[in-house]
């Protein structure tokens, strides 16, 4: 389901989240990259119709979500999984899906009750699905999350900061299964998690202080930062030119890798950039604009 978004506003009182964002996604499993309060909550809410849009135009399969009738159009068509989705703990993962599926209008018992049983083989919570969901892991509770939206069958997924909080393992599990996910449909995945982006998405976008600053291939973002990414080490004292990616003590002194327009030092060697490298890159080049 195709996404189209123009010169979209949207503010809370004084504060401004959103200040003229362009975006056209496009099928597939989608990345939305950004720091903390740069605009992406807010972004996924107005395209799952749980607010309205301030100003401009949002257009999602066609739909114009600027009208009721279009978000409730949109809303059928979509599943949607918010940073903190309230599960009811005393529920077990069959009870809370079978409950959900009933708000979603699925009245037929029989096909409610297969959906429920196929979306907990899908998500892997069948060994579970009649445990209470008091105990669950981040994991787990994830997962119930990810079932839910997927009563209905939705052709949009939209899933805001899924990976936050989990173990290493946990995270590439759940991001293998949202990737799957993405055959038959789109899926958006908001995150400030680079690897995430990196490990499972074609394309994406950076938004930063409620703009989109870059949208395109996961590859070109790479790019940006070939030629500026720089390996080098140190007694101790980091370097003074550019951004430390990071820095691993050994023996010998810090081995820091380091984001830098200019060689931060005669014996800085230029590496191959990875997409958190390039990341990177382009922050620095938007503060830097944008304070120039
Ligand atoms: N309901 C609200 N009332 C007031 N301000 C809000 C509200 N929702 C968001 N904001 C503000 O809008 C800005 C963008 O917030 P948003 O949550 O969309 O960012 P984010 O990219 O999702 O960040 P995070 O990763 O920290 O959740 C922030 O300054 C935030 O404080």
């Amino acid at each position: 389901m195709d996404i189209a978004i123009t010169g979209l506003r949207r503010s809370f009182g004084r504060v401004t989240a959103l200040r003229g964002v362009d975006l056209t996604v496009r099928g597939g499993m989608y990345g939305l990259l950004g720091g903390n309060g740069a605009g992406k909550t807010t972004l996924m809410r107005i395209m799952a119709g749980v607010i309205a849009p301030g100003a401009g135009q949002v257009r999602i399969g066609g739909y114009d979500l600027t009208t009721r009738s279009g978000r409730r159009q949109v809303q059928r068509r979509l599943g949607y999984v918010p940073q903190d989705l309230g599960l009811y703990p005393d529920l077990s993962p069959r009870e809370f899906l079978d409950y959900v599926a009933l708000l979603k209008g699925l009245d037929d018992s029989a096909a409610r009750r297969r959906q429920v049983e196929e979306l907990l083989d899908v998500v892997g919570l069948t060994g579970v699905a009649g445990r209470r969901m008091k105990g669950f892991s981040g994991g787990q509770r994830r997962r119930v999350g990810i079932a839910q939206a997927l009563l209905g069958d939705p052709a949009l997924l939209i899933v805001d900061e899924p990976t936050a909080g989990l173990d290493p393992e946990e995270r590439i599990r759940f991001r293998t299964l949202l990737a799957g996910l993405a055959g038959q449909r789109t899926v958006l995945l908001s995150t400030h998690i680079v690897e995430d982006v990196a490990q499972t998405c074609h394309e994406t976008a950076v938004l930063a202080a409620g703009q989109v600053i870059y949208s395109g291939s996961v590859a070109d973002l790479t790019r940006a930062a070939e030629g500026t990414t720089w390996q080098m080490s140190s007694a101790g004292a980091p370097p003074i030119e550019g951004v430390v990616v990071s820095a691993v003590a050994r023996e010998t002194g810090t081995q820091f890798r380091v984001i830098s327009p200019a060689r931060p030092s005669p014996d800085a060697t230029s590496v191959a950039p990875t997409l958190e490298d390039g990341y990177l890159a382009l922050m620095q080049r938007h503060s830097s604009t944008a304070v120039g």
